[in-house]
């Protein structure tokens, strides 16, 4: 193999797509610059650049660089994951990232239960029989201000931030493992001069969201996501919300995020808008299965698919 060729596997999870490279395989200098170059959506890593006769639909770009390290000696296997954004950054945990690793490790070891490094702490992960699904713990969702982190003086300093005022959305701060702001769209708040009661389709998120997503509030930086309750579980079946999430480090709107998700029906409990501790998430890229118990860990379950393999440039530049 060439030296400066990093070999590559795209797998996306409803629709939130990574390119996965084996650390361990590959020393990959520059991450940032790796990322920030074969994720871009106009000009970044392309299905037709390794196989021209393929009909997939894989999408140019990626919502990041998962860089993973197996380690088969522990019992159940471990990776160590790391996820590269397109801006360069790096985020503590990713839900969906997860998902994909877990399908990536069974790809290659065929177990079916896998204990996964992110720097928001390790998480335990399973695949299904078939390998179509993939179940992440997600830990325990957190409102504290000082581990979303949310920053306030005041009277306010020191209190959580709920359902409250921030540049123009109502939003309760949550972290999942990163910081996400939630917004309830339609009408799960009396709000006059909010933006309830409207299609959640309709509203202009990457408008909408870079004020939250840069807020004073959010020392940080936060995730933005828009939710509306479908349906709040007090029939049968779980509750249903649909959800489009605006993403730190990708800096616009992804098709799906696991985190958001998480955070999504972490908030919808909070407020008494759903009943019950299993809902499912409706991003545009699919439906996702989540529970947030009143103690414990969170988990998030949803489809993964492998796209396509190839290699890259190891130095884009
Ligand atoms: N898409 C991810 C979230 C990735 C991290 C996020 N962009 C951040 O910087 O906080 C998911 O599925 O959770």
């Amino acid at each position: 193999m060439n030296a400066h060729a990093v070999p590559v596997e795209k797998y996306h999870g409803t629709g939130n797509d990574f390119l996965v490279v084996d650390a361990d395989n590959a020393n990959v200098g520059d991450r940032g610059a790796f990322a920030r170059t074969h994720c871009d959506r106009e000009t970044g890593v392309d299905r037709a650049d390794f196989d021209a006769g393929s009909a997939g639909d894989a999408r140019r770009g990626a919502d990041g660089v998962l860089f993973l390290s197996i380690e088969e000696r522990f019992a159940p296997t471990r990776v160590v994951m790391t996820l590269v954004q397109p801006d360069g950054s790096t985020a503590t945990m990713c839900g969906n990232g997860a998902r994909v690793v877990a399908r990536w490790a069974h790809d290659r070891t065929g177990d079916r239960e896998f204990m996964i490094d992110t720097q928001a702490g390790t998480r335990r992960a399973t695949v299904n029989a078939d390998a179509s699904e993939a179940t992440i713990e997600m830990g325990e969702p957190t409102f504290g201000p000082t581990r979303v982190p949310v920053a306030r003086e005041g009277a306010a300093a020191g209190e959580p931030l709920v359902d409250e005022r921030v540049e123009g959305l109502r939003v309760t701060a949550v972290n999942t493992g990163v910081p996400h702001a939630v917004a309830f769209v339609d009408g799960g708040r009396d709000d006059a001069d909010g933006i309830d009661a409207v299609d959640l389709d309709a509203v202009d998120l990457d408008a909408v969201a870079p004020p939250v997503r840069h807020a004073d509030v959010f020392p940080e930086g936060a995730n933005v996501n828009l939710a509306a309750v479908v349906d709040d579980g007090s029939g049968e079946g779980p509750a249903v919300l649909d959800q489009r999430t605006f993403e730190r480090g990708v800096e616009g709107e992804t098709r799906s995020c696991g985190t958001g998700a998480v955070a999504v029906v972490a908030v919808a409990r909070r407020l008494g808008l759903i009943e019950g501790e299993s809902a499912v998430s409706r991003p545009p890229g699919g439906e996702l299965s989540i529970t947030v118990p009143d103690e414990g860990h969170a988990t998030l379950t949803g489809p993964v698919a492998h796209e396509f393999s190839g290699t890259l440039p190891f130095d884009p530049r």
